[in-house]
């Protein structure tokens, strides 16, 4: 039986040679590219007069900046249409695969790489983007990469890397009813910190994990980076098959995914693979998480009292005191009634087709509080037309929501889509810094996108275990057109 893990085995599989400096040159199958990132790295390999080595593992899509309402041209925003040109200009010129808005596939760069099957296992796929160890829910190497990595790639394809550790995170027993991925992953970094994982890779994997769907397991691993890891990674299986049989990689070709799979069975960690440290978390005793700080780590049970800072340990006191003066929460209270001015459901991290029905499960039949703000921005125009042909749309907009076109919007606030002075966002991101939401007095919970449905119809953090669901769930991937 193997004893090495996916992570060593889909490294060496990519190794072209180890480097003087000690780090490896890795080949990498799949480049993302994001028009934040690429401007700066195309017009190094134009200095150089260089050409893109491989426009066919090359990918980009326009996600950030974006608007989500009028998206007519020139974009209101000098900034944002300068960026858009000059990847519509740098695509063009390289022949590179992009998902504009008009093809109807555009969407948040860690939505699309999976829905199109771009993203495989026993890849090693890159992107210059903090968050692409979501890519790691299928069982590849994803890596967020720097501006002089990203020219390295499109000039070479090949990576130098440096090797890390490999921590397995088992969760075991079985998440409570109204309990996601979401709460996993907040309570793994609440108890891991958000740099317990410098120095290592995570391979996420137990009960819980292997129960969970794909955009379960890309919640998780796309918060990985939030956890101070270098990438995380779910080995593939039958929930995995499911998913990638249904993309445009493989819908027309069967015969190249029964050739594939075989390759991504051969690639997961074996039954007595070593690794470097293993951690277990009891998932029965998860609960809906909600952040009350200013980073990921500083989270609670939605039913648990926010700690005092005086209880903390002796290093973190006082970055939760100062925390906790930003947003305003009280020590020794739970989070539940704090009062919310807007509710935001989209990024990368929950805004796929589950999650969308997830929330709708307790939006139906409710109406957005009046002093609430509350927006849906699917993850991309494949989510948004699929959520459309089922009324989800109708089920947000009815109960109040504004529905969006798919970009990163207020993850961020790089576009329109910002806080307003010192606003309380419940957000299903993955970032809650300080000024994240484009406000600097602005305050960012996280939180599932159930919670986030929940504290919109209320107005306030509210436990959405107290909230009947309304409908079932109806996720049967052969009705979805990926
Ligand atoms: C703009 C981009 C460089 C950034 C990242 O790398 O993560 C963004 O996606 C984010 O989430 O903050
Ligand atoms: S949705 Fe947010 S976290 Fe994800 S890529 Fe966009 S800005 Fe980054």
């Amino acid at each position: 039986m193997s004893q090495h893990t996916l992570y060593d085995d889909v490294w060496e599989r990519h190794r072209v040679r180890t480097l003087p400096s000690g780090q490896d040159q890795l080949f990498v199958g799949l480049h993302l590219v994001h028009e934040v990132t690429s401007p700066q790295a195309f017009g190094m390999l134009e200095e150089r007069g260089l050409e893109v080595a491989r426009p066919d593992l090359t990918h980009a899509t326009a996600d950030h900046i974006v608007p989500t309402d009028d998206r007519s041209r020139p974009y209101g925003d000098d900034a944002a249409e300068s960026m858009m040109s000059e990847l519509e200009r740098n695509v063009g010129d390289s022949a590179i695969a992009f998902d504009h808005p008009d093809t109807g596939r555009q969407g948040i760069v860690h939505v699309v790489g999976p829905e199109q099957g771009l993203t495989q296992p026993g890849m090693t796929v890159v992107c210059g983007d903090s968050h692409t160890a979501t890519h790691g829910a299928f069982g590849a190497l994803a890596f967020g990469i720097g501006t002089s990595q990203i020219r390295d790639v499109l000039a070479t394809q090949t990576i130098a890397m440096e090797k890390k550790r490999v921590r397995r995170i088992e969760v075991t027993g079985e998440l409570d009813e109204g309990v996601t991925a979401k709460d996993v992953i907040l309570t793994i970094i609440r108890e891991l910190g958000t740099d317990g994982g410098v120095g290592y890779v995570y391979e996420y994997g137990g009960p819980v994990v292997e129960a969970m769907d794909m955009e379960g397991r890309m919640t998780v691993c796309n918060m990985s980076i939030e956890g101070g890891a270098r990438a995380g990674y779910v080995n593939p299986d039958e929930t995995t098959d499911a998913w990638l049989r249904e993309t445009d990689a493989f819908r027309d070709d069967p015969e190249r995914f029964e050739e594939l799979r075989e390759y991504w069975e051969s690639i997961r960690s074996g039954p007595d693979a070593e690794y470097d440290d293993v951690v277990t978390i009891d998932g029965s005793a998860i609960e809906p998480a909600v952040t009350w700080g200013t980073t990921p780590g500083q989270s609670v049970g939605v039913t648990d009292p926010v700690p005092d800072p005086d209880s903390l340990p002796e290093g973190q006191r006082d970055v939760a005191r100062r925390a906790q003066a930003h947003t305003g929460v009280t020590p020794g209270e739970s989070m539940q009634g704090y009062p919310v001015d807007v509710a935001f459901l989209g990024s990368c991290t929950n805004a796929r087709l589950a999650d969308l029905r997830d929330a709708a499960r307790v939006v139906r039949g409710r109406a957005v509080h009046g002093d609430v703000r509350a927006l849906v921005v699917p993850g991309s125009q494949r989510v948004a037309a699929n959520a459309e042909a089922e009324g989800l749309d109708d089920v947000f907009r009815d109960a109040g929501f504004e529905w969006r076109a798919p970009g990163c919007s207020m993850c961020l606030g790089m576009n329109d889509d910002q806080l307003v002075g010192d606003e309380v966002c419940a957000s299903s991101s993955n970032r809650n810094f300080v000024g994240r939401q484009g406000s600097k007095e602005g305050r960012t919970l996280l939180m599932s996108p159930r919670m986030v449905a929940a504290a919109a119809v209320t107005g306030e953090v509210t436990d959405v275990r107290e909230l009947s669901l309304v409908g079932t769930d109806t996720d049967d991937p052969a009705e979805v057109t990926r």
